[in-house]
């Protein structure tokens, strides 16, 4: 029943990817500003997304429009397949395509996914720069029925119906992302663990909106992801997503007052007003350029561990 171009997404890549290559053990996707993820693999072979039909193009500054393919580790090597760029829902993408490129991956043969994305702190302890290793995910979207990438016909009739959210983020994964931190020797609070709310984009979050996803119990904020997630435990492979903060979202505790701030002034007391803080996606790709060698690092160091698993 399925309309989704995989046949012939299959056989371009099938063209153009060497055998060696096109069994991949791991895929991963790449965030914003987190393409360099690709660079520690060998014998590499790019397919820009243009020629393979399904896909979309990423019309995001950050993201590359090309999936590639290559070996990491040691020895012969470990093959994996790299997202180059991600498509979201802001761009215009339905979610059929924002999914599409995770459902070609599990085709290919890919069992553990490794999903990297931007994201602001919602929970104040969360510093720039940190890694969180996310352990569930929170969509409002799922509370109005709409924005849900397993929404309408099914796929196919050997997927459930009601896919069950309460295990999506891999224990096995999650488990290899803190020892593979340890191996690398990197500092206790440069990886954390923390719940991300999808939000569409691609405005940031109001302070009051940034304010409601923290008390609903989300550490994080971007606009990726769950789609994807929904998607690949659709296709039955283990997950994990690592969330790189780029930017703290604002909540103040309290709003300015124009109300006090013109009754002090008429009293000859102005108050003084800090400037309010906001966030760019230049600062996100930023953040994401500091810390691409330690995410690189740190995929390469789980790649190695999943494929001996
Ligand atoms: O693709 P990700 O989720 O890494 O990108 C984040 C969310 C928006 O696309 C963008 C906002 O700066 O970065
Ligand atoms: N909000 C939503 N998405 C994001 C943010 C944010 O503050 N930073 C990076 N992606």
């Amino acid at each position: 029943m399925s309309e989704l171009p995989f046949a012939s997404t299959l056989s371009t890549l099938a063209r153009l990817v060497p055998a060696k290559l096109l069994k991949p053990r791991v895929g991963i996707v790449c965030g914003s500003g987190l393409s360099t993820l690709a660079s520690s693999l060998r014998d590499v072979v790019e397919v820009p997304y243009n020629q393979l039909e399904g896909f979309g193009k990423s019309t995001v500054v950050g993201h590359k429009s090309s999936l590639a393919f290559g070996l990491i580790g040691p020895g012969e090597g470990i093959p994996v397949v790299v997202m180059l760029g991600r498509f979201h829902p802001y761009e215009g993408h339905p979610l059929s395509t924002v999914v599409y490129p995770i459902r070609v991956l599990a085709r290919l043969g890919v069992k553990n996914l490794i999903i990297t994305n931007a994201s602001g702190a919602l929970n104040p302890n969360l510093a720039v720069g940190t890694i969180v290793v996310i352990q569930d995910h929170l969509a409002i979207p799922n509370l109005t029925g709409h924005l849900n990438p397993v929404f309408g016909p099914q796929l196919s009739p050997d997927y459930p119906r009601f896919l069950p959210l309460s295990d999506a983020y891999s224990v096995k994964l999650r488990r290899l992302a803190f020892l593979a931190a340890n191996k690398l020797g990197l500092a206790e609070d440069a990886l954390a663990e923390g719940v991300y709310a999808w939000v569409s984009g691609p405005t940031y979050e109001t302070p009051a909106e940034g304010r409601f996803l923290r008390s609903a119990g989300a550490d994080v904020v971007g606009m990726s992801t769950v789609p994807e997630v929904v998607a690949a435990r659709e296709e039955g492979m283990e997950v994990m997503v690592l969330s790189l903060v780029t930017n703290a979202v604002v909540i103040p505790e309290s709003y300015r007052s124009i109300k006090a701030e013109i009754k002090a002034e008429l009293a000859g007391k102005p108050i003084e007003q800090a400037p309010v803080q906001t966030v760019s996606h230049d600062e996100v790709l930023a953040v994401g350029k500091q810390k691409a060698e330690v995410m690189k690092n740190l995929v390469a160091n789980i790649i190695e561990n999943v494929s001996s698993d």
